[in-house]
């Protein structure tokens, strides 16, 4: 079977042979937010589409031993009804397409009603888990909490180029180029309050921005491009007004302070957290009421049960689970960034049932051998991997709770814990990403009867 899901690759450096464009009929979604087609017997994976349409694309990746082509849909020739007007201008293929460029990245679900874009989350998530994970299951996906009813205004990180002439800009799909914007609609309202668009830039290769999940004060990271001197960097810190500013080192994840706070004050159902400029959390507003929520349901741990919470970031579920356990329980929280441990440190200071570990999941489980009652999972995109899997399942808890952002490599784990005779007991996909093919999982694992 070539139609194989295409990794979240980088750009291919196989040479260019195919042609240049073609007429083609769209077939079923894929994972990766492409949808599949077929040219002279090949597989095509084309973005921007819908399943029925016929379309014209023009080839982005034709190197002739690739096992499949990629495609962007260059112009609609029968449309589906479930094709809309885009949400993002400069994320729009179509436009980009009759200016003869790409569109930026982060939106390729724009051109599709929200419900749509819902069933095709779920069918690529029931694909995955066929055929990766030998489960077959219907899938409905969940909007967030409090979602918009046109799903814009979620994002509450955003990570911007600066283009040569120091403006505001994005990259374009799979490229290096860079293309200046301006409102980002996919951005809650503080980050499009700060105008950044209107500043010059220049001396910046990159400015992220933060704003706390429930709102609140933003705050803007600045990473300078080599050479920047501190001078310049202190003159496009002082131009940006309402927010905290610091300077962020990407190798370190450090950040240097240079007006207000480097840290955000998240608040999630009734607990607080600080969480560093640079550390990881969830990024829709809806995203850690939504998950706590199903965490908290599907795995109800107990007061004295012994929890795991592995890939812990700054501890959105260790929090929770701690309470729930309670002092006679007891919780290990593992998380690999150092800056994001200290984070999970801080939100869990002075519980002593709680063990904040920093280091690799797999290293931190090969030094133990107690058994535990519930292991909490929230892995990177690439997924837990057949060690961890089995470093799990060795420790035979009561139940597991996993949750992805990736289905193929979550079809994938489960998977190896289904060979371990594991099963998947409950399923929910929450639509964490509107607009974009991504989505969250929260999967219950129950292990084999004794
Ligand atoms: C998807 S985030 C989840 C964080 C947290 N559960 C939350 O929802 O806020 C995954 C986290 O795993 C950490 N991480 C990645 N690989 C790791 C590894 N091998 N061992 C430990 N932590 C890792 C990352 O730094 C990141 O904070």
């Amino acid at each position: 079977m070539t139609d194989a899901a295409p990794a979240a690759a980088a750009p291919s450096t196989g040479e260019q042979t195919g042609p240049p464009t073609a007429e083609l009929t769209i077939g079923r979604p894929a994972h990766g937010g492409h949808f599949v087609a077929r040219h002279e017997g090949r597989v095509v994976f084309v973005r921007h589409a819908l399943p029925g349409e016929r379309v014209r694309v023009r080839f982005t990746d034709t190197a002739d031993d690739a096992s499949f082509w990629r495609a962007d849909v260059v112009e609609v020739l029968e449309g589906s009804p479930h094709r809309v007007d885009h949400v993002w201008p400069v994320a729009d293929a179509l436009r980009a397409a009759a200016r003869g460029r790409s569109a930026v990245g982060g939106a390729e679900f724009g051109h599709i009603d929200l419900a749509e874009q819902r069933r095709l989350k779920s069918a690529v998530v029931e694909e995955q888990l066929s055929r990766l994970g030998g489960t077959d299951r219907a899938v409905v996906v969940e909007p967030a909490p409090g979602e918009s009813e046109d799903g814009l205004g979620w994002r509450t990180r955003a990570a911007f180029a600066v283009d040569a002439a120091g403006r505001l800009a994005m990259h374009l799909h799979r490229s290096h180029e860079v293309l200046p914007v301006q409102e980002m609609p996919l951005a809650v309202g503080p980050v499009n309050a700060l105008r950044l668009w209107t500043l010059d830039l220049s001396g910046m290769e990159r400015v992220d921005v933060a704003v706390p999940s429930g709102g609140g004060e933003p705050l803007v990271l600045l990473v300078p491009a080599p050479g920047t001197t501190p001078k310049r960097v202190g003159t496009v810190a002082a131009s940006i007004d309402g927010a905290s500013v610091g300077v962020l080192d990407p190798a370190s994840g450090q950040v240097q302070r240079l007006k207000g706070r480097t840290w955000l004050q998240e608040s999630v159902l009734g607990t607080d957290y600080r969480v560093t400029g640079a550390g990881f959390w969830q990024i829709h507003r809806g995203a850690p009421e939504a998950l706590v929520s199903a965490v908290l349901d599907g795995l109800v741990p107990a007061p004295g049960e012994r929890v795991a919470d592995l890939y812990a970031g700054a501890g959105l579920f260790t929090v929770p689970m701690a309470r729930a356990v309670g002092p006679d329980g007891a919780v290990l929280s593992v998380e690999g960034s150092a800056g994001t441990s200290r984070d999970a440190r801080r939100n869990l200071h002075g519980q002593g049932h709680v063990s904040i570990v920093q280091g690799r999941v797999d290293a931190v489980l090969g030094r133990r051998t107690d058994r535990l009652d519930i292991v909490l999972l929230d892995p990177p995109r690439a997924g837990a991997g057949k060690k961890v899997v089995r470093q799990i399942a060795a420790a035979r808890p009561r139940a597991v709770g996993y949750v992805s952002c990736d289905p193929a490599s979550f079809a994938r784990d489960l998977g190896y814990f289904r060979a371990a005779g594991w099963t998947l007991d409950s399923l929910r996909v929450f639509d964490l990403y509107p607009h974009t093919h991504h989505l969250e999982i929260f999967a219950r694992l129950l292990p084999p009867a004794a």
